[in-house]
């Protein structure tokens, strides 16, 4: 008879989130020997609707609810999520307590034929499910066509695989953690391709009241991730963005100071506004409301309201 404590993690059973989970279920057992930690795969209303661009069926939290559920009902205790997919507020009783070191937050130009977009020819067929990545290949590579691309990791290489498309975008991360890392041609850079908030970035979510929980969590949290991260969803929160919204941001720490650069465009690429602020660290949420005031006075705001419009209808 072991009487060691339990802790059971909700996760969706893709197999990045299973690596996820398993990645902090190693960290979290390594870093307390008397833990043992559980996984309780589920299924999402995000994992069932697939065949739908997210962007219709109204993504905020589509991939996170059941797992709230199952910790507000006690049985899990904790989930580990990709930032970029978390919804801006938590249902009572929930927090994000959590924010772990990040991962590569770029994304990632994957092709079996081109080395970069730079390089691909008129015509020549972009998959992205994300309106981010759209908009930013849309207004900088106007003569290549964007087709939709759903799915998980695998099933999105397989679609490029099969010819579908001539190249694909996907989150660097990603494809790390998978050990896909050699699919990768080109990690692009932030001028070609800003992030989405929270990119790279695990968060753990748990019981609010949990304190027991949250000891055995918080050696987990990586402070100049966090003020990244914060600045970022600040940006997102006063844009109203969900998480499918063409709203790309991503901050970076240079000693105490944070640079943030933030963008909003059409899903055509037809408009975009680019911003940027730099910073004391210490003022992050307060410099990412900030960049967002600078594009919605510049026209952020009617760009969003006419994507919102048309994936009401
Ligand atoms: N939108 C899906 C999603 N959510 C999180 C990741 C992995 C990257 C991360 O940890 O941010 C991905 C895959 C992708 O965008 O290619």
């Amino acid at each position: 008879m072991s009487n060691k404590k339990l802790v059971t993690i909700a996760t969706r059973k893709s197999l990045l989130a299973l690596w996820q989970a398993e990645h902090i279920k190693a960290r979290l057992e390594a870093l307390h020997p008397d833990l043992q930690v559980e996984l309780l795969p589920m299924s999402t209303r995000g994992d069932v609707i697939l065949d739908t661009p997210l962007a219709k069926i109204g993504g905020k939290g589509l991939f996170v609810k059941e797992l709230e559920v199952a910790m507000l009902e006690g049985r899990a205790d904790i989930a580990v999520h990709s930032m970029k997919d978390l919804p801006v507020e938590f249902p009572p009783g929930l927090e994000l307590y959590t924010i772990c070191e990040r991962e590569d937050p770029t994304d990632a130009f994957v092709s079996n034929t081109y080395t970069n977009l730079d390089e691909m020819p008129a015509g020549a067929v972009v998959g992205t499910c994300s309106l981010r990545r759209r908009c930013q290949v849309a207004a900088r590579f106007p003569h290549l066509k964007i087709h939709d691309l759903r799915g998980n990791v695998q099933t999105r290489l397989r679609k490029l695989d099969e010819g579908q498309f001539d190249a694909i975008i996907l989150a660097t991360s990603g494809l790390v953690r998978l050990e896909l890392e050699q699919r990768i041609r080109l990690r692009m850079p932030p001028e070609q391709s800003l992030p989405a908030n929270g990119q790279g970035a695990l968060g753990i979510e748990c019981r609010s009241d949990d304190s027991e929980v949250k000891a055995l969590l918080k050696p987990l949290e990586d402070t100049d991730t966090r003020i990244c991260v914060l600045a970022e969803r600040a940006m997102n929160r006063r844009l109203e963005g969900g998480c499918q919204v063409p709203i790309g941001a991503f901050a970076q720490l240079h000693g105490d100071q944070l640079h943030l650069r933030g963008l909003v465009g059409s899903p055509d690429g037809s408009q975009m506004v680019e911003g940027e602020i730099r910073g004391a660290a210490a003022d992050s949420e307060s410099l990412g409301t900030q960049l967002a005031e600078d594009l919605l006075a510049r026209g952020a705001g009617e760009i969003l309201q006419a994507v919102y419009q048309n994936s009401e209808a």
